[in-house]
């Protein structure tokens, strides 16, 4: 990280807790709460904007509404709409203490370090932002509540797809100025990385344990960090 670094820009899944939360913990919550979501909230105003976000095909009834979670789930698609939703569905599940986002070690005291260095944090995530709040407001560190520390929170909607240079631009723009040219994402993702880079970011990748292997081509093109006290 360079001495002027003053904004990190942080991915969620694979970069500061385990695909493997994600994958399987979230996801699963969020299919197991689905069926007593739609029988008890289909007509209800505050599912209605969820519902109404889906497809006019895969809106029309509950059973076809069920299917396309289940399958855009499956293949990890990150759609907006289900994206929405699946911080809808796991609200509940943070709030009963059920679900609680296992951070790597190194995070929240780097979280509080980056505090006491006046580096800015903020969140990139496919994840919608409700969800991003969620998670870092549930989390195992120590505070447990680490929103208070995150000055701003994008997703796929307020951002862009988190593969596209365009992305990256956007947000820079909405720093202050004297803030958008000394920014370092941080991602689990090679393209992301790329992508982040194009726009003039400092960019590394984050290896942890249970991501997917990286490229000796990934690993000689960018700097690779294991954990953020390597920052
Ligand atoms: C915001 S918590 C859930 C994470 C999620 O749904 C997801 O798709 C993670 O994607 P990321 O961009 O953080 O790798
Ligand atoms: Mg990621």
């Amino acid at each position: 990280m360079a001495a002027t670094t003053k904004v990190v820009l942080l991915d969620i899944e694979g970069t500061v807790c385990p695909i493997s939360f994600v994958k399987d913990i979230l996801f699963p919550y969020a299919l197991q709460a689905l069926p007593g979501t739609l029988n008890t909230q289909w007509d209800s105003p505050a599912f209605a904007r969820y519902r109404d976000a889906f497809p006019a095909e895969h809106a029309a009834s509950r059973e076809a509404f069920a299917a396309h979670v289940e399958d855009l789930t499956r293949r990890d698609v990150k759609a907006p709409y289900l994206k929405s939703l699946q911080g809808y569905l796991w609200e509940k599940g943070y709030q009963t203490g059920q679900l609680k986002a296992p951070l790597f070690p190194d995070v929240a005291p780097r979280f509080a370090s980056w505090k006491r260095e006046g580096v800015t944090v903020v969140i990139y995530s496919s994840g919608s932002v409700p969800a991003q709040k969620l998670l870092f407001a549930h989390t195992n560190g120590d505070p447990a509540d680490l929103v208070p520390d995150i000055a701003g929170f994008f997703d796929t909607v307020n951002a862009g797809p988190k593969t596209e240079a365009a992305s990256y631009e956007k947000i820079a723009a909405r720093f202050p100025e004297d803030l958008a040219g000394e920014c370092l994402f941080l991602s689990d993702n090679v393209k992301e990385v790329e992508a982040a880079k194009l726009a003039g970011m400092q960019s590394f990748v984050v290896e942890r344990p249970g991501n997917a292997e990286l490229s000796a081509e990934a690993r000689q093109q960018h700097r690779v960090i294991q954990s953020f006290a390597e920052l």
